[in-house]
């Protein structure tokens, strides 16, 4: 893996952060160059991403955009990880952007003119977009594990970009930009309303910003399991985890990258990808492997599949 790392990344210079991150992924241990996420390995193919900065709630800091989008890109470049689980570290899953952040990249933009400030704001809101897009785009399944609140401009773009979202008893969720005078522009308005069935539950959640509690999530199907405590949702999560990394990891990249397809484009177009994807794909030695398991009644968990 470290031979890989080497050769995809000394070209631009990311050699030692990229090492410094992928070691501390493998060891458990926080990574040096993340200050708001930590890095963990529950299990091998397994990895476990903590927001951490339960102090302040795990509000979005500038550190936090940028490091989002490191930390899943090696992600989906590290070929043993084949299923990440995202929780928060502290009281609650997040209080959304950081009050601070907010402060300095939006009440004093940059530029001289109208053209160059606008400008300057466009580069920003593309920069945190990509903090989530980069969780959709990563091929390995993301679920994402909620407690507390999670809330302000940015919890429900974050969820939403995940695969799987859980939560336990005492979670909340708001959509609050509204609430701050501000459209919700990182991900919230496009992936909610696919996320959950009504329409109508959506704008009334976006246009009031009120909460919605666990119950509600679990009913309207923001959520699809909800758990009495933190401890029994994160065991839970790793459980989950631990059943689709037993997979075959061209099954699962596959499916993922599937499904997001064809969430975004009509069913014709979805089944031709679907066929140019499967005409390689389907020529991988984990149908033979998993078939062979099958008709000896194993389990998927018995076969051993290669790192992909
Ligand atoms: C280009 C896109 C434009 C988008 C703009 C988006 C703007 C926003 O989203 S603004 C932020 C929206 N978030 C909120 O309104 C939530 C604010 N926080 C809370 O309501 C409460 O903190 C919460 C209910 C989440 C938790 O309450 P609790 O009693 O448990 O904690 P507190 O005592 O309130 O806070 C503890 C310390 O955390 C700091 N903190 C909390 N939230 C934030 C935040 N969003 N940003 C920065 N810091 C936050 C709080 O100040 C306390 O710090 P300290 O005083 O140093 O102990």
């Amino acid at each position: 893996m470290t031979f890989l790392f080497r050769t995809a990344f000394r070209k631009q210079g990311l050699l030692i952060p990229v090492l410094n991150a992928v070691r501390g992924m493998s060891t458990g241990s926080s990574t040096p160059p993340f200050t708001t996420l930590s890095i963990s390995r529950p299990a091998d193919t397994i990895t476990h991403v903590e927001f951490c900065r339960p102090e302040k709630r795990n509000a979005m800091n500038k550190a936090f955009w940028s490091e989002m989008v490191d930390c899943f890109n090696q992600i989906a470049e590290d070929s043993e990880c084949r299923v990440v689980v995202f929780s928060g570290a502290g009281k609650l899953f997040t209080s959304g952007f950081d009050f601070m952040a907010v402060a300095t990249d939006l009440l004093q933009p940059e530029g001289d003119d109208t053209a160059r400030i606008s400008w300057n704001f466009r580069q920003i809101i593309v920069k945190y977009q990509e903090a989530f897009s980069v969780i959709e785009k990563c091929p390995k399944p993301v679920i994402v594990a909620v407690h507390g609140a999670c809330t302000g401009g940015g919890g429900m773009d974050l969820i939403t970009a995940c695969d799987i979202r859980l939560c336990t008893q005492d979670a909340w969720f708001q959509v609050k930009d509204v609430d701050f005078g501000l459209v919700a522009d990182l991900g919230t308005l496009q992936r909610l309303p696919k996320v959950i069935g009504s329409r109508s539950l959506v704008n009334e959640l976006t246009l009031t910003g009120r909460k919605m509690y666990a119950d509600e999530a679990k009913s309207c199907g923001l959520v699809s399991r909800v758990f009495p405590d933190k401890e029994t949702m994160m065991a839970g999560a790793l459980e989950m985890a631990g059943e689709i990394a037993s997979r075959s990891p061209v099954a699962v990249q596959g499916t993922k990258i599937n499904l997001i397809f064809s969430r975004d484009h009509s069913v014709e177009d979805g089944l031709k990808h679907m066929a140019s994807w499967n005409m390689s794909m389907l020529q991988t030695q984990d149908l033979m492997k998993s078939a062979q398991a099958a008709k000896e009644k194993k389990s998927p968990k018995d076969v051993v599949f290669s790192k992909f």
